[in-house]
C-alpha cells in the first residue's frame, strides 16, 4: 500500500521528523515559493507549515487529498481556515509549543529598546565607543501596558513583575478578575496608550486588530513610550509607526514582525531608534523541538482517522482517555445505521449511557456523523465536515446523555426518524476486558454481535422454518455464515435476524432471500471491502 504523503513545505525540526518515522512519504518543498509549492501538493495528505507558507483556499483547492494542515507553531493567519473546513480538512497548530520563545523574545526586545544594546553593539563594532548617545531607560517603576493578555501576554506579564514595573493590559475577553489575579489591571485601550511607557503588542491578527495601533492611537501615547511588537506585522501601522518616530511622538520600537515578510527594506530601518529580528520569536531550538513533535503527533492521529486534540476548526476540544475507544465504535455505529436506513434521517439522536457520559461526548457525535455519511458522499468524511454535511441536508442532530445505563457499562445508540416517520436505531458497546465492540441493539432488537466485516439484518413475522432457509440460500451463493442471532418481540410477532457472514452479499441475494422468506426488509452492511 502507497504510504501517506506528508508534505513539509516549511523547515522541521529533526525531532518532529522522526516523530513522523517510516509510516510516511515525506516530501520537501519550500511554500513561500508558490510556483513549487502549489503543484506539490496534488497528492498530498498533509501539510506542515510556519508562517511563511500561505495556505489560503488556492492552495487548499491545489490540494484534493489533503486532510491535514499542520501549522508548527501559534498564528494561524497564513491559514485559511475557513476554506479548510469547507474542504473537510483538518487544521491543527501547536498552540504552547514557541509561547515560552516568544515571551522571552518580547523580553530582549524591551530591554534591547530600553537600553540601545543593539545600536549600540553596531556602533562599537564599527569602531565607535559612544556612551552618552545611547543612554537608555530604566523599566523600574514604568508602567508596561500588555496589548493582548493571553498565551504570550501573560508569561510577559510574569517575567517582568520583578522589573519593578506596573502592568496594565487591554483585553476585553479576559475577565478582569483573571487580570487582577496576574497583578495586571485591565483598561480601555485609551487609557493603556495614555499611561504607558512600553506597550507591548500580543494579539492575533484579525480584522479587529489590524491597524489597531495607526495614526490616531501614536496620538495618544506618552512622546517617551517604546512599542514592541511580537505578535503580527500591520496590527501596528508601520506607515503611522515611522512618521510617530520620525516626529518625536514615540521614543523607540522593537519589532520581530513585519506587514509583509519577509521584509527586508523598510523605512523603519532607517531609524536609530528601532531595533529589529526578522521574525526570531519562536526560532530557538526548544520551540521548535516542541513545535515539530507536536504538529508530527497530530498529523499521526488526523491521518489514522483519530481525533486530534490541537484541531482548531473540531467541535469537542480535547478527548478524555476513558471517550477515546468510543469513538471508532460511534463511527461504526453510524456507517451501520445507514445501511439500515437505506437512506440519511431528517432527524438524528446520539445517545450516549453509562459512566463516560459524565464526560465531554461531544466527539462522540461527531464520530457517529462521520459514519453516517461515511457511505453516502462521494468527499471524504471527516471530524471537520461531518457537521456541515448534516447542516446542509437540514438533518437536526442531537446528543442526548445519561448516566443510566441498565444493561452495559457504556452504551451508544444511534437513532434517527426517516423521511416516512419510520424509526431505525442501533446501539453498541465495548465489551469485557479486551474492549470487543458488540452491537446490541437493532430498531429495538436486543442482541449481542460483533460488527465484523460483513452483516446483514433481515425483519419478518416470527414462525418456523425461517433460519433454514435463509441458511440454505445463503449456502447456494457460496456465503458462509460466521455467526446467526434471531431476536422477536414477542411469540409469532416481528423477528429479527442478524447475521455475519464471510463476505459481502451481493444485492439480488440478500433481495431473494427477503421475497422468500416474506421479509418486512433485508439489509446488509459492508464495512469493509
Ligand atoms: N513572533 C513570533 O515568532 C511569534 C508570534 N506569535 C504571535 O503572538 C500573538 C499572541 O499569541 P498567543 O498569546 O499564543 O495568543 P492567545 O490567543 O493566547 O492570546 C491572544 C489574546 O488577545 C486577546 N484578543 C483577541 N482579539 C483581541 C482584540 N481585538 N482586542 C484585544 N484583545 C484581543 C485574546 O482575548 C487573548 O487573550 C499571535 O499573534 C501569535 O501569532 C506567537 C508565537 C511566536
Ligand atoms: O507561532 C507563531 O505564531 C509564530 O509567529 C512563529 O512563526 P514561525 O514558525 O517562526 O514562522
Amino acid at each position: 500500500m502507497n504510504k501517506p504523503v506528508v508534505l513539509v513545505a516549511e523547515e522541521l525540526s529533526e525531532a518532529g521528523l522522526a516523530v513522523l518515522g517510516a509510516d510516511f512519504e515525506v516530501r520537501h518543498t519550500d511554500g513561500a515559493d508558490r510556483s513549487q509549492f502549489l503543484p506539490a501538493l496534488a497528492d498530498v495528505d498533509a501539510l506542515i507549515v510556519r508562517s511563511a507558507t500561505q495556505v489560503d483556499a488556492e492552495a487548499i483547492a491545489a490540494a484534493p487529498k489533503l486532510r491535514v494542515v499542520a501549522r508548527a507553531g501559534v498564528g494561524l493567519d497564513n491559514v485559511d481556515v475557513e476554506a479548510a473546513t469547507k474542504a473537510g480538512v483538518m487544521v491543527v497548530n501547536a498552540p504552547t509549543s514557541n509561547i515560552t520563545s516568544a515571551a522571552e523574545q518580547t523580553i530582549a526586545l524591551i530591554l534591547a529598546s530600553a537600553r540601545n544594546t543593539a545600536q549600540a553593539h553596531a556602533a562599537l563594532k564599527n569602531g565607535e565607543w559612544k556612551r552618552s548617545k545611547y543612554t537608555g531607560v530604566e523599566l523600574d517603576e514604568k508602567i508596561v501596558g500588555i496589548l493582548g493578555l493571553g498565551k504570550i501576554g501573560q508569561l510577559v506579564a510574569q517575567r517582568l513583575q520583578p522589573f519593578g514595573v506596573e502592568l496594565i493590559a487591554y483585553d476585553p475577553y479576559l475577565p478582569p478578575a483573571r487580570a487582577a489575579q496576574m497583578g495586571v489591571k485591565l483598561l480601555s485601550l485609551e487609557e493603556v496608550l495614555k499611561q504607558a511607557d512600553f506597550l507591548t503588542v500580543h494579539l492575533p491578527k484579525s480584522k479587529e486588530t489590524i491597524g489597531l495601533i495607526g495614526d490616531k492611537e501614536l496620538h495618544q501615547v506618552k512622546p517617551s513610550v517604546r512599542i514592541i511588537n511580537v505578535a503580527r506585522g500591520g496590527i501596528v501601522d508601520e506607515g503611522a509607526l515611522y512618521s510617530a518616530i520620525k516626529e518625536g511622538r514615540v521614543a523607540g520600537a522593537g519589532l520581530d514582525v513585519f506587514a509583509k515578510e519577509p521584509c527586508t527594506d523598510s523605512p523603519l530601518f532607517e531609524l536609530d531608534q528601532v531595533v529589529v529580528t526578522p521574525h526570531l520569536g519562536a526560532s530557538t531550538h526548544e520551540a521548535q523541538e516542541k513545535a515539530g513533535t507536536q504538529v508530527a503527533r497530530s498529523v499521526k492521529l488526523a491521518l489514522a482517522g483519530e481525533f486530534v486534540p490541537d484541531a482548531v476548526n473540531v467541535q469537542g476540544g480535547a478527548v478524555a482517555e476513558d471517550v477515546k475507544p468510543g469513538l471508532p465504535l460511534a463511527e461504526k455505529l453510524g456507517r451501520v445505521f445507514t445501511a439500515l436506513a437505506g437512506e440519511v434521517a431528517t432527524k438524528l439522536d446520539v445517545e450516549v449511557r453509562g459512566e463516560i457520559a459524565a464526560q465531554d461526548v461531544r466527539v462522540i457525535e461527531l464520530a457517529a456523523l462521520k459514519g453516517v455519511f461515511a457511505d453516502v458522499v462521494e468527499e471524504q468524511v471527516t471530524y471537520v465536515n461531518a457537521p456541515l454535511l448534516a447542516k446542509d441536508r437540514g438533518i437536526t442532530v442531537e446528543l442526548i446523555t445519561s448516566s443510566e445505563s441498565p444493561d452495559w457499562r457504556n452504551v451508544v445508540t444511534v437513532r434517527g426518524v426517516l423521511a416516512d416517520g419510520r424509526t431505525v436505531s442501533v446501539s453498541g458497546t465495548l465489551s469485557g476486558p479486551r474492549q470487543i465492540t458488540k452491537i446490541v441493539e437493532v430498531n429495538g432488537y436486543e442482541m449481542e454481535i460483533e460488527p465484523t466485516a460483513h452483516l446483514c439484518f433481515f425483519t419478518y413475522a416470527d414462525r418456523p422454518g425461517i433460519v433454514g432457509v435463509v441458511g440454505r440460500l445463503l449456502g447456494e451463493h457460496s456465503i458462509n455464515i460466521a455467526s446467526m442471532q434471531v431476536a422477536r418481540d414477542a411469540k409469532g410477532g416481528k423477528a429479527l435476524i442478524a447475521l455475519t457472514v464471510d463476505s459481502a452479499i451481493p444485492a439480488d441475494v440478500v433481495e431473494q432471500i427477503g421475497a422468500e422468506i416474506g421479509a418486512e426488509s433485508g439489509r446488509s452492511v459492508d464495512l469493509e471491502d
